[in-house]
């Protein structure tokens, strides 16, 4: 193993192993820390989490688990991998996190960049855009659980972190290898442990990769790993193995609210089968599971949806009337019991909305092992377990993908073009 990583939520370590396999490293994805070595002959391994949401001292309890588990299986770089929206609170628990690693590594500081251009995220003075808005006014100020307020991602760091926090502007990144590094050693002397670069092309990011050669740990969203494979001497045009798929029915599973989703659900329940999941119906026991999987096994051919993705103001309401933590438990609950009874009656391609809810179907799977197929829509990768079982997956990030991403999924899981 050349690169280990580790992701705060299963979608965005899709998403990362997604960029590593497209910048030609082999590259796997866990599900949690596998109980044993790592897969032999893999250049890369990127770990799942499940710690965007939790307790900070959680988060740094497993992030620190598998950075062990990464340096043990001779990883020479651990790169932290959390959301080009940059989903956190005032306490955590990217801060701590990004603390807890640098001191086990002994590392003078980190790199701190969630830029993804290919998605729209670009970080520029210091602030964090998507598209042509700033993250606080993007739709992310009304997330579920990490309700994104300001854009200005030093100080929202700063919010979680005792560590100095630096910057390294726009103008220094696009100079070039050598002037970033110049700059990173300067903030290293000012005592800034985690510094925050700008980025607003893939140009910038391969700028930066290249300057982390020698970094023992790095953080960022996926666009801060497309410049590290060539540190390795690896380029994007190498052979990638076939993407089998599986051919068995199909299900979608959305616990996704953001806005990319909710187009996406619209559009897929046009000329699909689809049931919607009533937050309060979860809550007081009105909804019975039994009813929902005689949805899906009526319509098993036919790729059926079954969603909770509502509007901002429904999941307000919802969290008006119920503990936000205790509905987003008991709604995850649900799809992660959906999932397992799915593919314990043969459901084989079976595609997740929303970080939160990907951590808990997926979650089902025990500590699986994927192979990264290929590119859905930028940032989603079609996903094969490794091992026996027939089952190909895809966990999408609430914001990403086109308006017909489920439709193409179903698709591509299936191993066709
Ligand atoms: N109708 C709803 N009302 C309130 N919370 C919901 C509803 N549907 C889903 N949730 C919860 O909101 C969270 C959504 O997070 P996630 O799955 O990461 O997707 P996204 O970040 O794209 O919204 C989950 O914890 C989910 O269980
Ligand atoms: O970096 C990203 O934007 C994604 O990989 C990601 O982590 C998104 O999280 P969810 O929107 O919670 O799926």
């Amino acid at each position: 193993m050349l690169l280990g990583a580790f992701g705060d939520d299963f979608t965005g370590a899709s998403d990362l192993a997604n960029t590593l396999a497209r910048a030609g490293m082999r590259t796997s994805l866990t599900l949690g820390v596998p109980a044993g070595p790592a897969p032999a002959d893999d250049e890369a391994v990127v770990v799942a989490l499940k710690s965007r949401s939790i307790d900070p001292a959680e988060a740094v309890r497993l992030s620190l688990g598998a950075t062990a588990w990464l340096k043990a299986n001779g990883a020479r770089q651990i790169l932290f991998k959390y959301c080009s929206t940059f989903d956190s609170t005032p306490s955590g628990n990217i801060g701590p996190v990004a603390e807890a690693v640098l001191a086990v590594l002994d590392a003078p500081l980190a790199l701190v960049c969630p830029a993804f251009p290919g998605t729209g995220r670009t970080l520029y003075q210091g602030h964090l855009f998507v598209h042509d808005r700033l993250l606080s006014e993007s739709g992310m100020e009304r997330h579920p659980l990490t309700p994104m307020t300001d854009p200005d991602i030093r100080r929202w760091l700063q919010r979680q972190t005792p560590l100095k926090v630096g910057h390294l502007p726009h103008a220094v990144v696009r100079d070039g290898t050598s002037s970033i590094r110049s700059a990173l050693a300067e903030a290293a002397g000012r005592g800034e442990r985690l510094v925050v670069a700008d980025a607003t092309s893939n140009d910038d990011l391969i700028a930066l990769g290249a300057s982390l050669r020698d970094h023992a740990f790095i953080t960022g969203a996926s666009g801060i790993a497309m410049g590290l494979p060539a540190n390795y001497g690896i380029a994007p045009d190498r052979a990638t193995p076939a993407f089998v798929g599986a051919e068995g029915p199909a299900v979608i599973l959305s616990g996704s609210c953001s806005q990319a989703t909710r187009r996406q659900v619209d559009i897929y329940a046009q000329d699909h089968p689809h049931r919607a999941i009533d937050a309060d119906a979860v809550m007081n026991g009105s909804l019975k599971l039994d009813a929902l999987i005689d949805f899906i096994e009526t319509h098993r051919n036919a790729a059926p949806m079954l969603y909770s993705s509502a509007d901002p103001e429904a999941v307000a309401a919802a969290q008006a009337r119920h503990s936000r933590q205790v509905l987003a438990e008991r709604i995850e609950g649900l799809f992660a019991e959906l999932a397992r009874i799915a593919i314990e009656r043969g459901f084989t391609r079976i595609i997740a909305a929303g970080g939160e809810t990907s951590g808990a179907v997926a979650g089902t799977l025990g500590n699986a092992v994927l192979a990264i197929g290929p590119e859905i829509d930028p940032g989603v990768p079609a996903l094969q377990l490794r091992g026996t079982k027939p089952v190909a997956m895809a966990l999408k990030s609430g914001n990403f993908g086109a308006p017909d991403f489920f439709a193409k999924a179903v698709t591509l899981l299936a191993g066709k073009a």
